[in-house]
């Protein structure tokens, strides 16, 4: 049988040049690579994307939506890592843990968007505890996200790499202060709540890493869990999972470093606090979890490979 033909449409850009990285040494597919000169070229692209068994879009979100419409066939299949298509219908969403059978749900779809990176640490935590029904629908979730500079792709990188950067970009910025980010849409769809949660995220100087914290007051909860209990709900919801863990519930305080995972493809949650209230914070990369690993995560399952199969565990 013939070797399923992939193409990563935005190559050179943060989130394609990690996929061709978890890609490039393997045999169990054929790599279409566009020449350097040719990347913008809609022409190419399109005979590229046409030639494709699955296309991974690591573009803007405007050039996303352009490249689905250069398709002219029914068989290219689609990971989408960009925030065009994560709430459209038609598509599925690439949270594979948040699946009972992700085998049956992304490994059958045609068309996969690839989950934002705040979003990846929001849903880890309150996606199940919603469809769990101990988080009620109409629980007013809030939210903190701390990334590293590597989440804003090639501008920001640059932005906070260059000699001349400010003394501004030497400290953590408190953005998204409209309450209005992107990923707001797929937070609150994909985790069933009737509200988005009120969402800072944070960037600062360091390239990769992410801790995305959601805050609880327990009694509101169904059952009024502990945080300890919480964590042992969350474990067991868990288990057996690759790249998704919970960490052993601590009592002692502890600090919880954003950059604990980077350079991995996997997700830790940790629940801290005691009988009143509870925090849960999600680790991982941006770059994995939080784009790259994931999108090949869904790769693996849209085309029948082992689910962690050249990702870092
Ligand atoms: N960085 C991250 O942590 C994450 C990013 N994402 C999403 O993934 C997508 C890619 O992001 P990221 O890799 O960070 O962004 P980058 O800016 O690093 O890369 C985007 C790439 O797309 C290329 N590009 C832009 N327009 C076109 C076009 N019309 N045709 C072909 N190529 C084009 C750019 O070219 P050029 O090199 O000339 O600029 C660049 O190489 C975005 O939608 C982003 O929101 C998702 C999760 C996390
Ligand atoms: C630091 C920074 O700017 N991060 C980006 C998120 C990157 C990401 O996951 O966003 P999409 O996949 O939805 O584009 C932001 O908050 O807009």
């Amino acid at each position: 049988m013939s070797k399923p033909k992939v193409f990563i449409d935005g190559q050179e850009g943060t989130t394609g040049l990690q996929i061709h990285e978890r890609l490039a040494g393997r045999e169990d597919i054929e790599l279409l690579v566009i020449a350097p000169d040719k990347r913008k070229d809609l022409t190419e692209r399109k005979k590229l994307i046409n030639a494709a068994d699955l296309v991974f879009l690591c573009l803007p979100d405007a050039a996303a939506v352009e490249a689905v419409g250069l398709i002219e066939n029914s068989r290219t299949r689609v990971i989408d890592a960009s925030t065009a298509h994560r709430t459209a219908p038609g598509w599925v969403y690439g949270f594979p843990e948040l699946y009972k059978k992700p085998e049956e749900v992304i490994g059958t779809a045609r068309f996969v968007a690839n989950p934002g990176c705040h979003a990846t640490g929001f849903l880890a935590s309150a996606a199940p505890l919603v469809s769990m029904r101990i988080l009620p629908r109409d629980y007013p979730l809030t939210c903190c996200s701390l990334t590293g500079y590597s989440g804003g792709g090639k501008k920001m990188i640059a932005q906070y790499e260059s000699k001349e950067k400010g003394e501004e970009l030497c400290s953590p910025r408190v953005y998204g202060t409209t309450l209005k980010h992107k990923h707001l849409p797929e937070m609150q769809k994909i985790s069933g709540l009737d509200n988005p949660p009120v969402f800072t995220p944070v960037v600062d100087d360091y390239y990769k890493g992410m801790a995305t914290t959601i805050y609880i007051h327990n009694r509101y909860l169904v059952g009024q869990p502990t945080a300890k209990e919480l964590s042992l709900i969350l474990m067991a919801y868990y288990a057996g999972q690759p790249l998704v863990s919970v960490a052993p519930y601590m009592e002692e305080p502890a600090y919880l470093a954003a950059n604990a995972l980077a350079g991995t493809d996997k997700l830790e949650l940790t629940v801290s606090g005691h009988e009143g209230q509870s925090i849960i914070t999600a680790r991982f990369d941006n770059l994995g979890k939080g784009a790259s690993g994931a999108a090949v995560q869904n790769m693996n399952l849209m085309l029948g490979f082992e689910e962690t199969r050249g990702l870092a565990l």
